[in-house]
């Protein structure tokens, strides 16, 4: 394959993981979205976790609900669990790197507040031992995966939402995960702000 058409294939790829994502996630995502403005409404706010890409899009989300989206708004409360290098060193060395989030999750997390678990194959351990300390600590959360779900898709309850992008690439699902977080950003400020 030639270098033009490796690059082709790759936007055709996207676009074919986007429009079949268009016709899965809108319900779930609007579901997400009510989850999460009601939560923010009532004084609650949300933690967001994932590795590698997934750590770069609980950090993109957490920053644009803090600062900004589209629209000036008030602050908003959301953390990213995936970014002080301190708390990543000292549990990973200390515990276990399985553990990474989900201290952060019991240390921060209460009643009400949101988890949002990105994990591309549904699978990553860190990722699971999260959403299990949210459950500890009485929170929803909202899981972005791939690849069918995983064992996190197989964990989730009736109160969690799943947004599983129909992919099994990993660059795929990563693109669809960052088209859902700013959904769910604009989603976010259409509930709380109107049109
Ligand atoms: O961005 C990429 C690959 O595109 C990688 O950094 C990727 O995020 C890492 O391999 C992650 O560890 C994958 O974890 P997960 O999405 O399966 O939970
Ligand atoms: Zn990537």
């Amino acid at each position: 394959m030639s270098l033009v058409h490796r690059i082709q294939q790759h936007f055709a790829d996207s676009i074919a993981t986007k429009q079949a994502a268009l016709e899965s996630l809108t319900e779930p995502i609007a579901m997400a979205i009510d989850l999460l403005s009601e939560a923010l409404a009532n004084d609650h706010k949300v933690l967001a976790c994932g590795n590698g890409g997934s750590a770069a899009d609980a950090q993109h989300f957490a920053a644009e609900l803090v600062g900004r989206f589209e629209r000036e708004r008030p602050e908003l409360p959301a953390i990213s669990l995936a970014t002080d290098t301190s708390i990543l060193t000292a549990v990973g060395n200390d515990y276990s790197y399985d553990q990474i989030f989900a201290k952060q999750v019991r240390a921060l997390g209460r009643a009400g507040d949101v988890l949002i678990a990105i994990s591309t194959s549904g699978n990553s351990a860190n990722v699971i031992t999260a959403i299990e300390a949210a459950r500890e600590r009485d929170m929803t959360v909202i899981a972005l995966t791939g690849k069918g779900g995983g064992k996190i898709g197989a964990m989730l309850g009736d109160d969690d939402v799943h947004l599983c992008v129909p992919a099994d690439r990993t660059a795929r699902i990563q693109e669809t995960h960052l088209l859902v977080i700013h959904c769910l950003c604009d989603g976010i400020d259409y509930s709380l702000l109107g049109d």
